[in-house]
């Protein structure tokens, strides 16, 4: 058996970080890794699919170059298999580098292979056991794939698979209409597949609110792609070549090709989990305090399979806490995160904070304020004018609670708001900033503006 001071299972956006700062600490670590390091976002996420979205507005803008008084000689064309390499590259390169730094960094090895518990201290990783006094679950997610009928009798692709795909499907039908579901969606439209989106809620992106859904679905709808929503009994059959998905309630859709995007669900399966005592909800999610502590004594769960974040940025800052509170003696919480996310369509939605359904909810004194992406200057001078600015804040206490930049540069503009709402800065003394012409940002003043004040 060997002893570490830490064990680490999964290296994917929190373990790798936490090994570094245990080693810099003069702490022996285990980090154990069953397929790539960098897990999900580097391998499968992140990375491929924000590449891929970037080859995908490349032909978008390319198709509209006409508005902008430059023309192309005759039509375009996209070399998949070409997309395909650009995202391998940027995949495999990342995934060098954090093996390079991780192999050669002292008191970190890399353990290859499937970790599973033998008890609350050991891991068992084929031949070998190690055990620690600290041990931190960081083992992500992966596709749920929902018990449809006809699943079983038909081809589909996953997140993970779609993005291998060095042939352009003639027609793709997407199941679920969440980030994967969209981002997808619009990519393959871009690359020239006839995209159908089959969801089974009433509005796409199902957490917003419904004026950025109905804004959502335009955007979606003028490029072409055809959206089924209320999408109730999905079944799949085969249809010669191809896949039939009939639902009740719309026509059905035959495509060549399949993706499931329905959620995804934790890697805590086969860990041996309750070998070791560690409780998990009713989703497989391992349950954590809001230290990130599990409930045993020694534990702890980082990242997508603690259930508290399902983004890169939330693993990375679970990461930041663990360490913070273990190693620089804070006391940082996980229930201190305002939650903030991007939907990478384009225009993209940057959002934080609450929607304006949640705030309501709340029973405080609501106020909110929108602007229409056609009235940006610099949305008119981009030519990108679809989507909407909006913000939702507390009139007693003049709190924001809530902002969605859906518009060209939303990704980045949302963040004004990010760091006001975790400054706690009020909305009328953000009202007097004086932000650069001209951007997207100039617009938040006048957006807060837009708001009434209890104060
Ligand atoms: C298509 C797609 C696009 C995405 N885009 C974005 C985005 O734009 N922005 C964003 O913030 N988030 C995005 N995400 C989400 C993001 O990728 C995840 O939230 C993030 O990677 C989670 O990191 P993690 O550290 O929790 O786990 P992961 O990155 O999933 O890492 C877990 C690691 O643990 C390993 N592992 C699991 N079980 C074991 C075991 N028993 N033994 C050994 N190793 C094990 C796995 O192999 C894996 O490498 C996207 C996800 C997908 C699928
Ligand atoms: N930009 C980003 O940050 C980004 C991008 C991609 C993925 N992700 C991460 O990946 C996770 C998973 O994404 P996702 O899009 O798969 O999940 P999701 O939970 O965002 O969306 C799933 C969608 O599928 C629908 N659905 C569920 N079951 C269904 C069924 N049986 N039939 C029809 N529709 C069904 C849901 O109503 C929902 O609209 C996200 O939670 C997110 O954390 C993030």
């Amino acid at each position: 058996m060997k002893t570490f001071d830490a064990i680490i299972i999964g290296a994917g956006q929190a373990g790798p970080s936490l090994a570094g700062r245990f080693a810099a600490a003069g702490m022996t670590v285990a980090l154990i890794e069953r397929k790539f390091v960098g897990g999900t976002c580097v391998n499968a996420g992140c990375m491929p699919t924000k590449t891929l979205v970037a080859s995908a507005r490349t032909a978008h803008v390319i198709r509209r170059g006409a508005d902008y008084g430059i023309h192309t000689d005759g039509g375009i064309s996209t070399d998949m298999a070409a997309v395909e390499k650009r995202a391998a590259t940027v995949i495999n390169n990342a995934r060098d580098s954090l093996t390079t730094w991780l192999k050669s960094t002292d008191g970190i090895s890399l353990i290859r292979g499937h970790a599973r518990f033998e008890n609350a201290k050991t891991i068992r990783v084929g031949e070998e056991t190690l055990t620690a006094p600290r041990i931190f679950l960081n083992v992500g997610a992966r596709p749920a794939i929902p018990p449809l009928p006809g699943l079983s009798d038909v081809e589909y692709l996953t997140s993970t698979s779609i993005i291998h795909l060095t042939a352009l499907p003639r027609h793709l039908a997407i199941i679920g209409a969440g980030y994967i579901g969209l981002e997808f969606a619009q990519m393959y439209r871009r690359f020239g597949t006839e995209v159908s989106i089959i969801e089974r809620g009433p509005r796409l992106a199902p957490r917003e609110d419904d004026d950025i859904c109905q804004a959502i679905a335009d955007v979606l709808r003028s490029e072409g792609i055809s959206i089924h929503t209320n999408a109730e009994d999905i079944k799949l059959s085969k249809s010669g070549e191809d896949i039939r998905i009939s639902t009740a309630g719309n026509p059905d859709v035959e495509a060549s090709h399949l993706l499931i995007a329905t959620g995804r669900r934790p890697n805590t399966d086969d860990l041996g989990l309750s070998e070791a005592g560690v409780a998990l909800d009713n989703k497989g999610y391992v349950i954590v305090d809001d230290h990130l502590s599990t409930n045993v004594d020694g534990i702890w769960a980082l990242g997508d399979c603690n259930g508290r974040g399902a983004f890169t940025h939330t693993s990375y800052n679970d990461f930041e806490i663990v360490a913070a509170n273990l190693l620089d003696g804070e006391d940082r919480k996980v229930s201190e995160r305002i939650p903030a996310y991007a939907l990478y369509i384009d225009p993209p939605l940057g959002r934080v904070g609450m929607t304006e359904r949640e705030a309501r909810a709340t029973g405080r004194s609501i106020s909110t304020s929108t602007i229409p992406m056609s009235q940006v200057g610099r949305a008119i001078e981009k030519g990108e004018t679809k989507g909407l600015m909006k913000v939702v804040a507390d009139i007693d206490n003049g709190q924001i609670l809530g902002a969605a930049i859906l518009g060209v540069e939303g990704d980045e503009a949302i963040h004004g708001f990010i760091d006001a709402m975790h400054a706690g800065t009020p909305y009328p003394v953000l009202k007097w900033a004086v932000p650069i012409h001209p951007t997207v940002s100039e617009l938040i003043p006048t957006l807060l503006g837009g708001l009434k004040s209890g104060q």
